[in-house]
């Protein structure tokens, strides 16, 4: 049983605060989707946990392990994987030389074809000619044969069809109950709200939101407004 525990934490870039104070949960067997506008700042909070960029307060718990003083590369090692925007797959190499890429010594490539049928056919074509939803598969299944704890997922929905969006976030939630923690940053919030269990809603950098995916499921006018940072109706 893992837990993975944000206090306090701000991010800044380029000396703007875009992340303030925000606390966020997630443990093993759940999955908390963090939603909010574009440019709330949900990205950048990603990069500050797993250590892309700098921390500018504020502390980081895997376990009980202090992760915000560490190194990225460190981070990785004690359980912390993240799976970035964009889609970063080695383009020139193979669908399965992309899975050897930090694979831990005990994980075996069929967990990953195992998650996704669909690549162990397409396991010998070069990454950069995968459609867009394989290549998002990859990157998935890549930080799973990592062996990590917890698994920070950005926007793995971008530009993707609806029946591809479907799938992943149904192999998001298999991973969660396969024993993983997840934090799921979404644009399509009702399928993430779907398959999730702890809601966030960030704006402006700050959390205006943390609840039941349940709650923000059943009143989709509640989301909205939180949102757009309107003010409940009396
Ligand atoms: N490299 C940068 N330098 C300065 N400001 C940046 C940089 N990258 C992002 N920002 C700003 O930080 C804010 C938060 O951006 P971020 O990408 O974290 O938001 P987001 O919630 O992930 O939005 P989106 O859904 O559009 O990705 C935005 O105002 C953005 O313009």
């Amino acid at each position: 049983m893992s837990s993975f525990e944000v206090r306090g934490v701000r991010v800044n870039r380029a000396e703007l605060a875009i992340v303030r104070q925000v606390d966020l949960a997630v443990e093993s067997g759940r999955v908390s989707v963090l939603l909010g506008a574009n440019g709330a700042g949900k990205t950048t909070l990603l990069e500050g946990l797993s250590g892309v960029i700098p921390l500018a307060g504020g502390t980081v718990a895997l376990d009980g392990m202090a992760l915000h003083n560490i190194s990225a590369g460190r981070r990785a090692r004690a359980g912390l994987a993240h799976v970035e925007q964009g889609r970063t797959v080695f383009r020139q190499l193979t669908a399965e030389e992309n899975l050897q890429v930090g694979r831990h010594p005990d994980a075996r490539l069929e967990e990953a074809y195992d998650l996704f049928p669909e690549l162990s056919a397409r396991r010998s074509v070069r990454a950069g000619l995968l459609s867009g939803g394989e290549q998002q598969m990859l990157v998935i299944a890549r930080a799973l044969l990592g062996r990590p704890k917890v698994i920070l997922i950005d926007e793995m929905s971008a530009g993707l069809a609806p029946v591809v969006v479907g799938r992943l976030m149904q192999a998001v939630r298999r991973l969660a109950d396969d024993g993983l923690a997840v934090v799921l940053v979404e644009q399509f919030a009702a399928l993430a709200l779907a398959i999730g269990d702890r809601a966030y809603v960030m704006r402006r950098g700050e959390m205006v939101y943390d609840g039941g995916c349940d709650v923000l499921r059943q009143s989709p006018d509640d989301l909205h407004r939180l949102y757009l940072g309107e003010a409940p109706p009396a």
